[in-house]
């Protein structure tokens, strides 16, 4: 299905009815005001026109790309906050200055413009290839996210999407800046790594936007500072009725001489202080991962630990790093241009760091220990100035930690701990080459010398493999449950469903949903933007969230999301990982992920802690028969029902032991790979990297 089908169905007399406004005024002027006059000019203007709304663009515009605030919806109005359309006149002139333009940020804009913002846009993979300029929607769209690729995508690794390639039915898109560039490039907004063209160096905005060559646009953001009120930093949800249920999954330890489990905070034998903050966090039994982890890192070994998720890895490794911190002493905090963090915590993206910082600071409130996060999308003096202030324990997404270390801002000598949360997404092609960087930075204690922590819900064989560099020959493999399956919490239902169906279905479920608050996940950032624009028509409060957003939209559309401004958040796998937010009572994957390991961690949005939660995803035999083995086994694995025609499509597209072809998720890690050091049979080397490597689908603006 591609982008024709798409602008087809998108120009149907039923949405038409609904025309966006666009302030034209606040847009006039500029490169990119020209950017808009041209698009007036094109049919975009003529099919606003058709549409009795004449100075009106942004969105649905024939062959047109479609930008991420164009946009209004009755409910979306508060012209704040919520959601869309909220920037100032002067955020999008500043925007217009940083050359991203409307390409990402709001109306209409000419295909061919719209992904050309450049430098940042190297690292393309060449070029757009036969898309009609449309709204990316289609299977075909993959390749517009591919300018914000981390080099993993593409090639013999790439999408298992089928590509459109040749010059298709409509406009050509070429990536100006991406041509000659290879594959590569990881970037964030502000910062990325060219590795396509063999430099495979960090730029940044301060190497780049801040200094004064035309790398790119300055990222002025800086975040509000999170609530410094005891209640704010406490705050936290019930455990749900299953969470008592959690002392019956099995957990597996290997490797040698591991400490036994405790089964109670006190057996932790914490300071007081962090009894106290454990108190107050509300916790008053340990579940299962931390039982295990605890006493592990306690005992200074290193640990690669799974658990399904929202089951508390993050306390699990903050706790006893914090109980040690304390009993070994930490350098006060105080005003150094060079900081030496005792622990750093790293996490694939920004808002799931801030997330781990903001546990990190609940947990050591009251002590001496001072925590701090840096990530991404935020102005790098700001980053500084936090760190410059003292800082003991450093949670950064990579991008920004590289940043930080070149400008000879954080020094590793006195790393005692270094934590990867999602740890098989550290390791994996688009983050692994920068944890391997960190770990050869000058001054990082190597292995031996420092306690490596891993964390996550899923570890792919190849990953635990991969890890064997980071960690100490006799680190301990936790296993709680079946590794990479699905939290039993998470009620799952697999709707078989053509592409063509799945909006009216949508709209159909959450209707019936009402005010619950549910996470819509989809394949790509564009297809974010429309469905979120789709549901605001349906007049169902929605906001998104993805890599094209300003940090600050998708902090903001998190905090809507989070408050319950808005029930529906539309989201990329960017907010696949980690992220814990109450209520979360539904999960509904309108594009089923790439990897089943995505798919694990999609649904563990819902169902945290004990609580129940509901997942829905839409099967389209067109394009997801490839997951229907490891959807079988996942259901299976977690109890719940298995439809007839799934086992049905999984047993015809059947793929031998040994054969490979099959991406990660046929096979699950049951054990630790230490048992099996030669590697299961059954994946091949196809598979092995394969599956390491995320859709294109991912390559989102992570860090
Ligand atoms: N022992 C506990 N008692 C009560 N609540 C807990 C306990 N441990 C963790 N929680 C809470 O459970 C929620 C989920 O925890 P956390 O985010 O650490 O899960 P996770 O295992 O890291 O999930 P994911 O795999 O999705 O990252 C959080 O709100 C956390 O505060």
């Amino acid at each position: 299905m591609g982008d024709e089908d798409w602008e087809a169905e998108i120009i149907k007399p039923h949405m038409s009815s609904y025309v966006p406004v666009f302030e034209k005024d606040k847009y006039s002027s500029g490169a990119n005001g020209d950017t808009f006059n041209r698009t007036l000019a094109t049919s975009d203007a003529g099919e606003s026109n058709k549409r009795e709304n004449p100075p009106t663009t942004g969105g649905f515009g024939r062959g047109k790309s479609f930008g991420n605030r164009g946009f209004l919806n009755n409910r979306l109005e508060e012209g704040q906050s919520s959601g869309f359309w909220r920037e100032s006149n002067n955020d999008c002139e500043e925007n217009q200055a940083r050359n991203r333009g409307f390409s990402k940020r709001g109306g209409c804009q000419d295909g061919n413009d719209s992904e050309t913002s450049g430098p940042f846009r190297r690292g393309g993979r060449g070029s757009f290839r036969g898309c009609r300029g449309g709204f990316g929607l289609g299977r075909s769209s993959n390749e517009y996210e591919q300018d914000e690729g981390m080099q993993r995508s593409g090639g013999p690794f790439g999408s298992r999407r089928p590509t459109v390639s040749g010059s298709g039915n409509g406009d050509t898109f070429q990536n100006r800046s991406g041509s000659g560039s290879g594959r590569g490039g990881y970037k964030g907004l502000n910062e990325e790594v060219v590795t396509g063209s063999g430099k495979n160096s960090w730029k940044s905005e301060a190497e780049g936007g801040e200094s004064n060559d035309i790398q790119g646009p300055k990222v002025t953001y800086i975040p509000p500072p999170p609530p410094e009120d005891e209640d704010s930093i406490f705050a936290h949800y019930q455990t749900g009725i299953n969470f008592d249920k959690y002392d019956t999954i099995l957990v597996e330890v290997s490797g040698h001489d591991a400490p036994p489990a405790i089964l109670t905070f006190e057996e932790a034998n914490l300071c007081q202080t962090l009894n106290n903050n454990i108190a107050k966090a509300g916790y008053t039994k340990l579940t299962p991962v931390q039982k295990y982890s605890i006493p592990i890192i306690l005992a200074g070994r290193d640990l690669m630990a799974c658990a399904q998720t929202g089951s508390g890895k993050t306390a699990a490794f903050l706790l006893p790093i914090l109980a040690h911190m304390m009993r070994d002493g930490i350098t006060a905090s105080r005003f150094k241009e060079l900081q030496e963090p005792e622990c750093i915590i790293v996490a694939p993206t920004r808002e799931l760091i801030n997330q781990i910082y903001l546990e990190a600071r609940k947990f050591s409130f009251g002590t001496c220990v001072r925590a701090v996060v840096i990530y991404g999308g935020t102005q790098l003096g700001h980053s500084i100035r936090q760190i410059v202030q003292g800082c003991n324990l450093l949670c950064a997404t990579p991008g920004r930690l590289m940043d930080i270390i070149s400008k000879e801002k954080i020094g590793l000598k006195q790393v005692k701990y270094l934590v990867l949360d999602e740890a098989d997404r550290m390791l994996d092609m688009g983050f692994g080459p920068e944890m391997k960087k960190l770990i050869a930075c000058p001054g990082m204690p190597t292995k031996e010398q420092r306690q490596t922590l891993l964390f996550s819900a899923t570890f792919p064989e190849e990953i635990q493999r991969l890890a064997g560099e980071f960690l100490k020959s006799n680190y301990l493999f936790v296993a709680v449950g079946q590794v990479g399956g699905a939290c039993r919490d998470v009620q799952q239902t697999i709707l078989q469903i053509g592409q063509y169906s799945k909006r009216e279905k949508l709209v159909e479920i959450l209707r019936n949903i009402g005010d619950e608050r549910t996470m819509v996940f989809v394949e790509t950032k564009k297809k974010a933007d429309f469905i979120a624009t789709f549901l605001c028509q349906e007049k169902i409060s929605t906001t998104s969230i993805h890599g094209d957003r300003e940090q600050r939209e998708r902090e903001q559309a998190l905090g809507d999301f989070r408050y319950g401004k808005c029930p529906v958040l539309v989201a990329t796998s960017v907010a696949a990982r980690g992220l814990d937010i109450e209520n979360v009572q539904h999960v509904i994957n309108f594009d089923l992920p790439s990897t089943i390991d995505e798919y694990v961690h999609r649904i563990g949005r819902t169902g945290r802690c004990g609580n129940t939660g509901r997942a829905i995803s839409f099967f389209d035999p067109e394009s997801d028969n490839h997951l229907a083995q490891p959807l079988v086994k996942v259901l299976s694995d977690a109890q719940q029902d298995v439809p007839a025609w799934l086992e049905e499509i999984a047993f015809s597209s059947y793929v031998p032991s040994g054969f490979g072809g099959s991406t990660r998720g046929s096979v699950f890690a049951s054990v630790d790979t230490r048992k099996n050091p030669q590697g299961r049979s059954t994946l091949s080397t196809a598979g092995l990297l394969s599956s390491a490597a995320p859709s294109p689908a991912d390559d989102e603006s992570w860090d």
